[in-house]
């Protein structure tokens, strides 16, 4: 197993901008996950790792050893793309013995690899089959098993599900995660889906515009994000501007209206935003860090009277949209105990001063 650094990489396009300045390490074994939105540079970050680019400044390591500048054929990485690249006319074993024909293998090693690596992906007794006569999920597999059969040291993924249904979608991540501890293989992923990113990864890189914004577990992530863009891009969540107000005893005082203040915690901060009073700041509470309030908590600190807009029931929650002066309120109710609110009614809801995080 091995790890891969990024040390400060860049790739410009002819003068446009591509990634920024990428500086990483990531650990041997690790799956580490590259999230942002279209554009943002994750694959192009990827294409660097594999070498079909080259960066333009900085350098790429596996473990100890200097790949920057190497081609791609000798880094031993082995790379799913989002469209498979499979041979539509060759069949599965035909597809999956490609890199070990090219390295020049014996037949019966061959014959050994690619039966073993058919079987890692569920597909023993299709090695006849054309591409062509299989699904999308099979296809998939195949893929998977055409990178891994070369034993690389580094698996390199790039959306390998975008064109799965919903559902092959959900069960084809979890082959991946299941492969990947079963392997310990070192794996990057690239992705838009934050909920794939959340689920599978160790860590994740989250990307806009060429930048790197944060690096961290999918934990710290959710629960610290560092600005306002990683926490609305990952998971739902509630932006609230205000005014610091009053900072004692470890506790934040926000004005939001005039009639409206929350409290919070000033431990919980991103590291870019700095408290003081006077000072505008933005708070980002989580859906699901709202819980309706009884009536004789009315007039309590964090607590707010808000009239419903919207409400749904999804099997799993009840999730509001609702007004509470200026502010727009989003509320999730999980489990079955919740009376579901009908439009035009008033109810109290509350958020705790711990759930409250602060963001520049
Ligand atoms: N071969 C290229 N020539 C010129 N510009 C490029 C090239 N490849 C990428 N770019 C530019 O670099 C930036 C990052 O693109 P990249 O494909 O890495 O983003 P991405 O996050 O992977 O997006 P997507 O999910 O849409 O693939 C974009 O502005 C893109 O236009």
């Amino acid at each position: 197993m091995i790890g891969v650094t990024l040390d400060r990489v860049s790739k410009t396009f002819g003068g446009a901008k591509g990634v920024e300045e990428v500086d990483v390490h990531i650990n041997p074994g690790e799956f580490f996950t590259f999230l942002g939105p279209s554009g943002c540079g994750k694959t192009t970050t990827l294409r660097m790792i594999a070498g079909f680019y080259y960066p333009s400044d900085g350098r790429i390591l596996f473990g100890e050893h200097n790949v920057t500048n190497m081609p791609p054929n000798k880094r031993n990485t082995g790379m799913v793309f989002q469209n498979y690249a499979l041979f539509p006319h060759m069949t599965v074993f035909e597809n999956i013995a490609f890199g070990l024909q090219v390295r020049k293998q014996g037949k019966a090693e061959i014959n050994e690899k690619v039966t073993r690596a058919q079987k890692l992906v569920h597909l023993d007794g299709y090695g006849q089959r054309r591409i062509d006569q299989l699904s999308g999920g099979q296809q998939q597999r195949v893929a998977l098993a055409r990178a891994l059969v070369i034993e690389p040291n580094i698996l390199l993924l790039d959306e390998p599900l975008s064109n799965l249904d919903a559902k092959l979608r959900e069960e084809t991540r979890q082959e991946i995660k299941r492969l990947q501890l079963e392997l310990g293989i070192t794996t990057i992923y690239v992705t838009h889906d934050q909920s794939e990113a959340m689920s599978m990864s160790d860590r994740i890189m989250v990307m806009k515009d060429g930048v790197v914004q944060q690096i961290g577990t999918p934990h710290e992530i959710y629960n610290r994000p560092v600005n306002r863009f990683v926490a609305s891009f990952i998971g739902e969540s509630n932006l609230w501007e205000g005014t610091v107000e009053r900072l004692e005893g470890g506790m934040v005082d926000v004005r939001l209206a005039p009639d409206l203040r929350l409290t919070g915690l000033a431990k919980n901060a991103s590291p870019e935003c700095k408290l003081a009073v006077g000072q505008k700041v933005t708070l980002s509470v989580r859906p699901e860090a709202v819980r309706e309030a009884a009536a004789s908590e009315r007039g309590e600190a964090n607590t707010m009277a808000v009239k419903v807009l919207l409400s749904e029931f999804t099997g799993i929650s009840v999730n509001y949209m609702a007004q509470a002066g200026p502010l727009s309120v989003k509320a999730m109710f999980v489990g079955q105990g919740h009376r579901m609110r009908e439009r035009d009614e008033e109810v109290l809801f509350t958020v705790a001063p711990d759930s409250i995080y602060f963001l520049e």
